[in-house]
C-alpha cells in the first residue's frame, strides 16, 4: 500500500508523476493500493470542481501506464470524477496489469453531513467486487468503513479481501484502526485500509494504513508519514477461517425492521 503524503504545496500534476513512479517501483507485487482522493486531498473541497476529471482522464492514464509498466493490479485510490451527464462522484478505479479499467466504484456514503463531499458530490448506488487471480476484492471508500451493512453486502457478493482507500483525519485515528479490525473480524476477511499522510486544507491526516487478517490480527501498520507498506498474506486463510469458525453461517436475516 502506498500511503501518499498529500500536502497542498505539491501541485497535483507533480504528485501524479511522483505517485506513478512509486507504483512503478512496486514491480513484482500482486496488488498495489493507493488512498482516497490523493490528487486533491479528501478535505480540499474547494479543489474538487477544478480538479475533477472523467473516469479515463489524466489520473487513469498515468496510473494505467504505471500499472502496466510494473505489471501489477492497481487499486488506484479515488478521483473526483466528473460525469458529463451528472454530478461529481468520489470514484475508485481498479486497473489490471495490462492497464485496463477492471472496475470503478462510486463512494456510497458521502462524508461531511451538511457540507463538503456530502453536498458537492453525488452518491454511488452499486456495490463493486473485482476478481483478481488470488482473491475476490470488495471495494469501499473511507467513511463507508462506518457502515457494516455495505461490507456484508460485499461479502455476500463473494469478497474475501476488503480494500478501503481513505483520507482519514488524525483526530479520529482510533476509530480508523478499530473499524478496520471490526470489519475484518465480523466479515472474516482481509482488510487493506490505505490512508494518506500530510496535511491539506488544515486537516492533519492519520496515516497508519493497516492490513488486518480475517481473525482481526494486524499484519502491518504504517506510521504517520509517507510510507510504502508491504505485506505478504495468503488469501486461502479466509476460507480456512470461515470453515473453522463458521459464524457467518449463523446470521439471522431480516432483522433490519423491528418486529411487531
Ligand atoms: O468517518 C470519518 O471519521 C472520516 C471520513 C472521511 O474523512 C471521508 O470519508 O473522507
Amino acid at each position: 500500500m502506498l500511503q501518499v503524503a498529500v500536502n497542498e504545496d505539491e501541485p497535483v500534476a507533480s504528485r501524479r508523476r511522483r505517485v506513478a513512479g512509486l507504483v512503478r517501483d512496486q514491480a513484482g507485487a500482486d496488488l498495489v493500493v493507493l488512498p482516497e482522493l490523493w490528487t486533491t486531498g479528501a478535505f480540499a473541497y474547494e479543489e474538487f470542481g477544478g480538479e475533477a476529471e472523467p473516469l479515463e482522464g489524466p489520473t487513469f492514464e498515468a496510473m494505467a501506464k504505471a500499472a502496466s509498466d510494473a505489471g501489477v493490479w492497481l487499486h488506484a485510490g479515488s478521483i473526483p470524477e466528473r460525469d458529463p451527464d451528472g454530478p461529481l462522484y468520489n470514484t475508485s478505479l481498479v486497473l489490471s496489469p495490462s492497464g485496463d479499467l477492471a472496475a470503478a466504484y462510486r463512494k456510497i456514503h458521502r462524508f461531511g453531513f451538511d457540507k463538503g463531499e456530502a453536498v458537492l458530490m453525488g452518491a454511488g448506488d452499486a456495490l463493486v467486487t473485482v476478481r483478481l487471480p488470488q482473491t475476490v476484492v470488495g471495494v469501499a471508500t473511507c467513511y463507508d468503513l462506518r457502515f457494516p451493512e455495505l461490507f456484508r453486502g460485499l461479502v455476500d457478493a463473494g469478497a474475501e479481501t476488503l480494500v478501503v482507500p481513505a483520507g482519514w483525519p488524525e483526530r479520529r485515528r482510533s476509530h480508523w484502526t478499530l473499524l478496520a479490525r471490526a470489519r475484518a473480524v465480523e466479515n472474516q476477511a482481509f482488510v487493506l485500509a490505505c490512508g494518506t499522510a500530510g496535511t491539506h486544507a488544515g486537516v492533519p491526516q492519520a496515516g497508519h494504513s493497516i492490513v488486518v487478517d480475517p481473525w482481526g490480527e494486524v499484519l502491518a501498520e504504517a506510521g504517520p508519514g509517507e510510507e510504502v507498506l508491504t505485506v505478504d498474506f495468503d488469501p486461502a486463510t479466509v476460507a480456512g477461517t470461515r470453515e473453522r469458525f463458521p459464524a457467518l453461517k449463523d446470521r439471522v436475516l431480516g432483522l433490519d425492521r423491528p418486529r411487531r
